[in-house]
């Protein structure tokens, strides 16, 4: 059997977020590409609105026809009933004529390559046979109301039930290209030869064969320098154990975070509703109503549902008009009735209705897009998160006021933010310099210590900010949707007020209005100044697409106090080598929408051998995941690359030029960026796109101090998160902790080497090579456990601006499927039994039978590590 493509997939997927089944979802998709003459376009508008039609209205008529066999007496007063039925089935319908009529251009007809008119005729028609509405504009979303749970209680409460798993992922294989999911690995050069006969040759002609080492810096207790030498990962430098301190008693910056966002998100205010037109103060509702109070009177008529629901339509002067275009037979069958009255106007852009079989249909129109060329439409979830995440911070407690019709304008703000911000989005909207964020949302202290270190993100649409004082306008404007650049921009630590701007980015700004520019600030603060004011509804305080919470069943700790960053940042002297000059080297000037879907790989995917590390549904491919996790477990098992001369020993300076002990060669991914053709939503494009799962940062009950666990199911190969923090040398990274030993700080540090340049042919000198340290500034990674072997994630290097592999993003992914409430756990490569190391490693609590750190013989362990890897 052919497996079924990627459209149809994504079809049962999207189906499936509202609760249908495949199976349920099948034939009426077939009968549907068969009515639509296999036009996707119009079944995948609106989120697959005449797809969700076509299935109810099959499962009505379903319905219909079994009541009929079972009770033929009911046959004729189901008949009476079936032509109601057109009217209360219809209300998502109704409304999209309505729409239709607003519509002042048909440019909003989401038309398709032709003539948007064309395109929404001949279905039109057609879809009537079937049951299906007409394809609707962007306007309007629709939510089905069925018994499912959200697993949005889990966040708010803070509690640890299982949630529901919405959305169901499949891991089929996507046959995206017809090439290979290996990584290409060529022949051997030369003067190299491989180990392991068994292993794939490797040459020189791709990064991945050039001199690598291992990326960790193993937990040896080096100094960074040392370390790097010596290809260890990981610096565990505290001593101590989990000391958290207490966080600030303060409710109040739970709402500060809102507005972080807000001020982030250029937020679109709808229009103030009109007051005065009674019509409009009341809600249109299916009856029975939960919120019903206090019915009354008014001149409106509703339309008989079958089992004796009413649906309430508005009767405005044109609403009466967009009615009359519905059908005849609807306008027939209104009668008058009460209508619910709230306190609170204007509700005429949500609408209730019901169907036969007992689904409530929610239909919220958001006007205030209609005749906007900007506007696209957001995904459903996406919508749904932002409106979560906002209730979370809204409305933790909720007060007698709380107002149902402010949670819809809510979401109708979200889905309209959604909706118009530009396609780089909410990643870039929402982390738009952390500076200003911090400026804004944290207390004097922290606006003054801004000025003393102050960090801007990779990746991000960056301010120039030399001084707090500075004026806000003169920063750059958040960058277009394709493409832009990131320069470094150094400010002089004894002259914050100077910036000194990369020549380059003023010439790319010629062509670029949307650069972006790096700053980097000089001047450390001691730990002891850093006392940042804890959000502790919110661990990332809105900076990510998700809100992350924390819980403690354990004792009465509080997360540790520091300051949250979606994106690195780069400190001082850290040299991340990236203009637009250099990536256009790399030449993805050929892709276009989602290159996944490409018949032929863009540029991106050469660097990777030609192929692309993910699949349809955004996972890493398995191969490439399985060849990373046995990598990481058993790197002598892999390919090691040897060098006749190599560097590293050459750089030991001791006077005799040892053989090379070798390299491994190390898989990566390349991700597309503002310098592709393709769009924000292009496939290649997963770890910039930051954390969307949902998890929590919970103190572990084993004595590990804070843990990370997600609270929902994620399959295998999920992006969870990266490991962002401060961009630093390995110089700099020295000086720190030397600082913070002598001032005899044992709080924890959490720096991670880059194994920088691995794929140049020199060794980086300590002042060059990179380390990412998430002690004052980093990410819900910084909360990441470790665990011998049989770790939930494996950590795989993405790149995504650069063309080499001096700077790279450190992602994580989960190497297996992963249950919500599990812990997400990393092996941070420690040799335990290196007591050479000056810092003592942590007494390992992993509780993994493979744990390396429990004293087994040699044997068993060896048997232990065989049963993992193999
Ligand atoms: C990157 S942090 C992880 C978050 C940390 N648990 C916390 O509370 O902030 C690394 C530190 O966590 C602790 N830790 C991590 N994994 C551990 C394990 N398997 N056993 C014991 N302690 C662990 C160690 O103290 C280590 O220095």
């Amino acid at each position: 059997m052919a497996p079924p493509n990627a459209r149809v997939l994504k079809a049962f997927r999207a189906m499936k977020d509202l609760g249908i089944a495949e199976e349920v979802t099948k034939p009426v998709l077939k009968k549907l590409l068969k009515v639509y003459d296999k036009n996707w376009e119009l079944i995948e508008e609106e989120n697959y609105r005449a797809l969700v039609d076509a299935i109810f209205d099959t499962q009505e008529s379903e319905e219909a026809e079994k009541k009929k066999t079972d009770d033929p007496r009911r046959v004729e007063a189901l008949e009476e009933e079936n032509q109601v039925d057109d009217d209360s089935i219809r209300p998502l319908k109704r409304l999209r004529l309505k729409n239709q009529e607003n519509q002042a251009s048909p440019s909003m007809i989401s038309p398709g390559p032709s003539s948007g008119v064309a395109m929404l005729k001949k279905p039109k028609v057609e879809a009537d046979e079937v049951g299906l509405a007409e394809a609707d504009p962007q306007h309007q979303m629709q939510l089905v109301t069925t018994p499912q749970k959200t697993n949005s209680e889990t966040l708010r409460t803070g509690t640890h039930s299982v949630p529901e798993q919405r959305i169901t992922r499949s891991r089929a294989k996507q046959p995206v290209t017809s090439q290979s999911l290996t990584v290409q690995e060529k022949s051997v050069p030369p003067q190299t030869a491989p180990v392991n006969e068994s292993c794939p040759d490797v040459t020189k002609e791709t990064p991945l064969n050039s001199i690598s080492s291992p990326m960790r810096l193993r937990a040896r207790g080096k100094t960074p320098q040392s370390a790097q030498k010596e290809n260890i990962s990981i610096s565990e430098r505290s001593s101590g154990g989990t000391k958290m301190q207490k966080p600030m008693a303060d409710g109040g910056n739970v709402f500060l975070t809102k507005q972080k966002i807000r001020s982030n998100l250029a937020l679109i205010k709808p229009k103030d509703e009109p007051t005065d037109d009674i019509s409009q103060s009341e809600v249109p509702v299916a009856n029975p109503d939960p919120l019903a109070q206090g019915n009354s009177a008014s001149g409106k008529t509703c339309t008989a549902a079958p089992d004796g629901q009413q649906l309430v339509v508005p009767q405005s002067a044109d609403q009466t008009a967009q009615d009359n275009d519905i059908a005849v037979s609807t306008a027939e069958k209104r009668i008058p009735c009460k209508t619910v009255e709230v306190l609170e106007k204007s509700i005429e852009d949500i609408e209730v209705a019901s169907t036969a079989l007992g689904e409530v249909k929610i239909s919220v129109s958001c006007k205030s897009a209609i005749g906007r060329p900007d506007f696209h439409m957001p995904s459903l979830d996406d919508v749904i998160r932002t409106v979560e995440a906002q209730c979370l911070r809204s409305y933790k407690s909720l007060d007698p006021n709380f107002s149902l019709k402010k949670l819809m304008k809510d979401m109708c703000e979200s889905f309209l933010e959604l909706g118009t911000s530009s396609s780089n989005e909410l990643q870039e909207n929402i982390n738009v310099n952390p500076d200003i964020g911090m400026l804004e949302s944290n207390t004097e202290l922290d606006s003054a210590n801004a000025t003393d270190r102050q960090v801007v993100p990779l990746n991000a649409p960056i301010y120039i900010t030399c001084d707090p004082e500075m004026a806000l306008p003169e920063v750059p404007s958040l960058p277009p949707p394709c493409s832009g650049v990131a320069d470094i921009v150094q400010l002089d630590a004894g002259n914050k007020n100077q910036c000194i701007v990369n020549l380059e980015r003023e010439i790319d700004n010629l062509d670029h209005s949307n650069s972006q520019s790096i700053v980097v600030f000089q001047n450390q603060q001691s730990t002891e100044e850093t006392k940042f004011v804890d959000d502790v509804y919110d661990i990332a305080k809105g900076h990510e697409r998700v809100v992350i919470s924390f819980a403690n069943d354990v004792n009465s700790e509080c997360p540790p106090s520091f300051r949250y960053i979606p994106r690195n940042v780069v400190f001082q002297n850290a040299y991340v080598n990236f203009s637009l000059a250099r990536i256009g080297e790399s030449g993805c000037g050929t892709c276009s929408d989602n290159c996944l879907l490409s018949l032929t790989p863009c540029a991106c995917s050469h660097e990777t051998g030609g192929d692309y590390a993910y699949t349809l549904e955004g996972l890493v491919k398995e191969e490439l995941l399985d060849e990373c996790i046995s990598m990481n477990r058993d790197p002598k098992k892999h390919c090691l690359y040897y060098c006749k001369e190599c560097p590293l020993e050459r750089s030991k300076n001791d006077g005799i030029l040892d053989a090379c002990k070798g390299h491994l060669v190390r898989k990566f991914i390349k991700e597309c960026w503002w310098k592709c053709g393709c769009s924000k939503q292009c496939g290649n494009r997963v770890v910039q796109r930051g954390i969307s799962r949902k998890l929590q940062v919970f103190m572990t009950p084993g004595g590990k101090g804070w843990g990370l666990r997600t609270l929902e199911d994620l399959p295998k190969g999920a992006f969870v998160c990266e490991y962002v923090g401060e961009v630093l040398t390995n110089a700099e990274l020295y000086d720190r902790v030397s600082e913070r030993e002598s001032l005899n700080n044992h709080s924890h540090s959490y720096p991670v080497l880059l194994d920088a340049d691995w794929g140049s042919e020199r060794v980086l000198k300590d002042e060059e090579a990179l380390c990412l340290d998430a002690t004052d500034y980093g990410n819900v990674a910084r909360f990441i456990n470790h665990r011998c072997f049989d770790s939930t994630m494996v950590e795989i290097p993405v790149e995504v601006e650069t063309p080499d592999h001096h700077y790279y993003h450190l992602a994580f992914f989960t190497s297996r499927k992963v249950k919500a409430l599990e812990e997400l756990t990393w092996d941070y490569g420690i040799d335990f039994d290196d007591h050479e190391h000056p810092v003592k490693a942590f007494r390992c609590r992993c509780g993994s039978k493979f744990c390396r750190n429990i004293k087994r013989s040699s044997r068993s362990r060896s048997a232990a590590a065989r049963k993992v890897t193999g």
